[in-house]
This record gives structure tokens, C-alpha cells and sequence, in this order.
């Protein structure tokens, strides 16, 4: 696509945390000019209306998705930040509405389309897939890793946050056989904006300051995800240990990964392989042996970075990587997956320098 045309792009859930955060990301993109914006309670207002950050910035009002005529409206690109199971049946509706008239991509940020497996989905997220028919469709959205698929795809299923950073960082590994793909324990820490921002109790400033809260432990709702995809690298069924944690911060995850090495492979091997993979990614970097991965070292960016260590515990190794959980973790990773379906260069729009202090 000539670097001058303008992709039509619409935002569902703008008055969310990924939703915004696409908002301000997209802002600055050259080929993007944004269209639609929605919000469900906060319909009717104005983006500065709700974040003082976007006063100044002239944008769509907030419509209600129900208002939309999908058929009409002139949107090429659909990113929906929306909650589980809302986006589903949205998504669904969009395809019906758009089918025979016009194309539309879509890009979901949500978890609906991630499980290609209807039944585990049932089983981890409790409610009945309603549009079963559309996941075959879906390409899961790991640009690094599904880039070929995502190039011709119109619909894109997004990865979690935790999976993205786990992914990221193991995938290379049991991709090149240099760790076993049993024995995988991953400790997980994310920024409080991972849970959203509709209002919950466990969210409060009194719950979240001053504490780190272990939650999920044992039946996270990200374990089948990142096992279904740590599989496909490894050949064979992945099962891990995955516990996250909330911290006192707004963005950021950090995960440590401590991992068996496969017989006569050393922290080396496993160096090596991380630098074949981070040496022709955009936006993944391996870090010099003596620098640690740290949430402010990608806070605000599209980076991912990671490190590897040895482990006092002969055989086995510790891989720590950082993402910011808005960025690389959803909305800069729906861009990046824009970039691919639309033919243009996949740093467009997401060459942000992370936010320090
Ligand atoms: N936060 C994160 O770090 C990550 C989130 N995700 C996923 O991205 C999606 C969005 O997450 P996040 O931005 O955190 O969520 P938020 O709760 O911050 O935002 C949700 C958005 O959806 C709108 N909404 C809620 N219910 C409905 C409904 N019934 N119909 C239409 N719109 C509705 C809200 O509008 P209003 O507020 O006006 O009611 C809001 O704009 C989720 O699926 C989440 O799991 C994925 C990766 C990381
Ligand atoms: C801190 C926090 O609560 N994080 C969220 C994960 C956010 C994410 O990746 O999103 P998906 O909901 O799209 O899977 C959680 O653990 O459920």
C-alpha cells in the first residue's frame, strides 16, 4: 500500500484501557484516520471528556455500538477492545452485516477467538462460545510468530498479556529444542491496568498499594492459551505451573520463567537461540548479560525485552522478560497486526520511545 493512503479505523471499547490506549497510539500512526469510536456507560462524551490526556485532540464522539449501521459506516479496520464474550457476539454481527456489501477487518483484543479448541474455551471461560463458526477463521494475532497468517487474515484474535510475554520468551527456546517442555514454572507480575477499568473492590487504590496480591493461582484463564501455543513450538502437549500477580504499578508485567535445559545445551545455547529469534524482530531485544529486564525499560513502548540467567539448580535455567501489558500486550501488538494485514511497514505508528522515569 502506497505510504500516503489513509486506512479507515474504527475503535470499540474507547473508553477502556486498551481502547484509549489505541486511541493514543493511533493518533500518531501516518496511514490511520480515526473514524469510529464507542463506549457503552460512557457513550455521548468526548474522549477528553473522560481522559484529560486527549484534550486538544479532536476526535469522535463516543457512539453506542448499537447505533452503528456496519453496512454504512466507512471503516476498513475494526479494533475491538471489549470484554470477553461481548466481542464475540459483536464480531459476529459485524460479519453478518458486512457480508456481500463490504470487507471489513477486524482485530479483537479480547480472548474469544484465542482458543481454537471450542470446548476448552467452554471449560475456562464458563459461557458458550456464540459464534463457534467464526473461530476457524481467526488468526491467532502473535505477530512474530503467525505474521504469514495475519497478512491475508480479516479476523485477528489478539494474545493475552501474560501469554504475549510468556510466548515471546519461550517459544524460541522450545522452537529450537534447547529446553524441555516439561517442568516449565512461570511467575508473573502485571500493572493494575491489566485488570481493566470498570470499577472492582480488588482494584482500589487501598487494595492494589502497598501489596502484591498472588490471584488465579492454579486455574488462570491464560494457562490453556499459552499452552496451546507453547505446544505448537515444542510438538508436543505443554503443561506449566503459571501464577501471576498484581502490583502496585499502572503498566507493566514482568515474568520469570524458570525452565529445564534439554541434555548438553548451556545458558549459551540458550543465548544464542534468543538472539536468532530478537536479532530480526522489530521489537524484541535481548539484553547484555549483565542488564536485567525491567517493566520501565518498555513502559509506553511496543517493546519486549529479555534476559537469560543460570540457575543454582543444576540443569535448568531462569528466563525474566518485560513488556508494557498496554502496549506490546495488546494495543501496540493490534497495531503491529494492523501494519501486516494492511501492507505496511510493521513499525509504522509504533516507534515509541519507552517513558522513563
Ligand atoms: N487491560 C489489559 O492489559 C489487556 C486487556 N485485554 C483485553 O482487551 C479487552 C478490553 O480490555 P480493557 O481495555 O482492559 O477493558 P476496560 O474495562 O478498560 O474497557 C472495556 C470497554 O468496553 C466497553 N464495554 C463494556 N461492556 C460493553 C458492552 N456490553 N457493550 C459495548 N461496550 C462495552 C466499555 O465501555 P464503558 O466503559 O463506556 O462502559 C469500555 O470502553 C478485554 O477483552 C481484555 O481482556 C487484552 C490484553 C491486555
Ligand atoms: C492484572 C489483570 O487482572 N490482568 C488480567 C489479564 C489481562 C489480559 O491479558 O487480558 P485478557 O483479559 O485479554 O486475556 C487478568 O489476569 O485477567
Amino acid at each position: 500500500m502506497t505510504n500516503n493512503k489513509k486506512i479507515k479505523v474504527g475503535i470499540l471499547g474507547a473508553s477502556g484501557y486498551t481502547g484509549s490506549d489505541l486511541v493514543r497510539l493511533l493518533i500518531n500512526h501516518p496511514n490511520v484516520d480515526i473514524k469510529l469510536l464507542t463506549a457503552e456507560r460512557k457513550a455521548g462524551q468526548t474522549m477528553a471528556d473522560i481522559f484529560p490526556h486527549f484534550i486538544g485532540h479532536d476526535l469522535p464522539i463516543l457512539n453506542k455500538i448499537g447505533e452503528i449501521d456496519w453496512a454504512t459506516v466507512e471503516v476498513d479496520v475494526i479494533f475491538c477492545a471489549l470484554p470477553h464474550a461481548t466481542s464475540q457476539e459483536i464480531i459476529k454481527g459485524i460479519f453478518e452485516q458486512t457480508s456481500g456489501k463490504k470487507q471489513i477487518k477486524v482485530i479483537d483484543l479480547s480472548a474469544d477467538f484465542r482458543l481454537r479448541d471450542p470446548d476448552t474455551y467452554k471449560r475456562w471461560y464458563g459461557n458458550d462460545h456464540t459464534a463457534i463458526a467464526l473461530q476457524p477463521r481467526a488468526i491467532y494475532g502473535l505477530t512474530e510468530y503467525y505474521r504469514e497468517s495475519v497478512k491475508s487474515a480479516d479476523l485477528v484474535a489478539c494474545p493475552g498479556c501474560y501469554p504475549t510475554a510468556i510466548l515471546l520468551a519461550l517459544k524460541p527456546l522450545l522452537k529450537q529444542d534447547l529446553i524441555k517442555s516439561e517442568d516449565i514454572i512461570i511467575d508473573a507480575k502485571s500493572g493494575v491496568t491489566g485488570a481493566g477499568r470498570s470499577l472492582r473492590e480488588s482494584n482500589l487504590f487501598t487494595e492494589v498499594s502497598e501489596a502484591m496480591n498472588p490471584y488465579g493461582v492454579g486455574h488462570h484463564r491464560h494457562m490453556p492459551e499459552i499452552e496451546q501455543e507453547l505446544s505448537v513450538s515444542a510438538e508436543s502437549a505443554v503443561t506449566m505451573s503459571f501464577t501471576p500477580h498484581l502490583v502496585p504499578m499502572n503498566r507493566g508485567e514482568l515474568i520469570t520463567a524458570y525452565v529445564k535445559l534439554e541434555e548438553n545445551k548451556t545458558i549459551e545455547d540458550l543465548r544464542k537461540g534468543l538472539a536468532v529469534t530478537c536479532d530480526k524482530e522489530h521489537f524484541m531485544t535481548l539484553l547484555k548479560e549483565d542488564q536485567m529486564p525491567a517493566t520501565r525499560m518498555v513502559r509506553g513502548s511496543n517493546n519486549f525485552v529479555v534476559n537469560v540467567y543460570k540457575d543454582r539448580i543444576k540443569g535448568r535455567a531462569i528466563v525474566i522478560a518485560a513488556i508494557d501489558n498496554l502496549v506490546k500486550g495488546s494495543s501496540g501488538q493490534a497495531i503491529q497486526n494492523m501494519n501486516v494485514m494492511m501492507g505496511l511497514d510493521e513499525e509504522c505508528g509504533l516507534k515509541q520511545v519507552a517513558l522513563f522515569p
